[in-house]
């Protein structure tokens, strides 16, 4: 939580300028997007590009922040975390705030485009999440607080990305910042050491998460309640062994889950248009029956039979449509 002193210190009314103290830019702050344990972020312009601003009181987590995000601008193509611009110092009545300005990421966090677009998407954002955990963990990290508020799905490219580094962690240490409900320790399922399988345990609860979204709080066994929660849900039913083996350390690295994701997405596709198919057949089949008797009504069935082909050809549409932007999403 953030404390009065940070609040008082770094509140910036829209339309007020940030000067840069080193390097003189002046950045005219737009709104307020957010605030976290260190800092407040906002969103800013500087010759009519926007940018997201971060000011603390607090140097030291700045300077921490600040080299992760360095680190990961080094792994090409990544969409980890928001691109650094620069860092500098503003000097406001007399007191230094350090500051930094950071790619601004627009688009709905995680939950709010899970609550818009509908449960379906979950699996198809899971993928882009565990495909940029596995580029993460090939280079020493584990991302540490993964929870939907530090998700973003942009917009118009549909294209998950994390913000807030500060709980990012090198691998073998202890995690730096976490959330009780991702949290494998809060649920008694494991230490609270950096390793891939931390974060692919915060990513199964994300996806729990998506059909609770008041979340819950732990009852006795943890990995129980967890399951029992999954088998209410009739969305998450698909990926009952994927969270089940997320939540137990069973996946090597994130590409392990992220196919086992894959087979979920395909074999609904697949099922999805082969009941269609069964169900047209039989109708068909018993709508013949019926014809014989009742001539005058040939034309319906007609129309009704080239119904079930349009509606055969929709759902493929649709599905093709969701890989298409899921696949649009991985080259942007
Ligand atoms: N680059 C960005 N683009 C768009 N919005 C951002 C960006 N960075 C942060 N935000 C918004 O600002 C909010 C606060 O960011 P911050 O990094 O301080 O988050 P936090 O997770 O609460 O932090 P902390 O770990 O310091 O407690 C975020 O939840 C997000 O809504």
């Amino acid at each position: 939580m953030m404390n009065n002193t940070l609040r008082n210190q770094c509140n910036v009314p829209p339309g007020s300028v940030i000067t840069g103290k080193w390097n003189g830019n002046r950045y005219r702050v737009l709104k307020e997007l957010g605030f976290g344990a260190n800092g407040i972020v906002y969103l800013a312009e500087l010759n009519g590009q926007f940018a997201a601003l971060k000011l603390s009181n607090n140097g030291m987590s700045i300077t921490s922040e600040m080299n992760i995000l360095k680190a990961f601008s080094k792994v090409q193509g990544s969409a980890l975390g928001p691109s650094l611009l620069e860092a500098d110092d503003w000097e406001k009545s007399g007191i230094i705030l350090p500051f930094y300005v950071m790619e601004y990421i627009k688009g709905d966090s995680f939950l709010e485009f899970i609550k818009a677009k509908g449960p379906s998407w979950t699996g198809v954002l899971m993928l882009q999440l565990l495909t940029s955990l596995e580029v993460l963990h090939d280079q020493g990290w584990v991302f540490g607080d993964l929870k939907p508020e530090n998700l973003i799905v942009t917009t118009p490219a549909y294209k998950v990305r994390c913000i807030d580094v500060g709980g990012t962690t090198k691998q073998g240490r202890s995690i730096k910042e976490f959330t009780e409900f991702f949290d494998r320790g809060y649920w008694g399922l494991g230490s609270r050491k950096a390793d891939q399988q931390y974060d692919l345990f915060a990513a199964a609860l994300v996806m729990i998460n998506a059909s609770y979204p008041k979340r819950f709080q732990k009852k006795g066994d943890g990995q129980k309640q967890i399951m029992e929660a999954v088998n209410v849900k009739a969305e998450l039913r698909p990926y009952k062994n994927v969270i089940e083996k997320a939540i137990t350390g069973r996946y090597q690295n994130a590409n392990q889950m992220r196919q086992d994701i894959m087979g979920v997405l395909s074999r609904r596709s697949n099922g999805t248009v082969s009941s269609t198919r069964q169900t047209n057949k039989g109708y068909t089949k018993q709508k013949r029956q019926t014809l014989k008797n009742m001539q005058p009504q040939t034309r319906t069935q007609a129309k009704k039979k080239k119904g079930g082909f349009a509606e055969t050809f929709l759902l493929v549409m649709i599905v093709s449509l969701l890989y298409a932007i899921y696949l649009y999403g991985q080259i942007m």
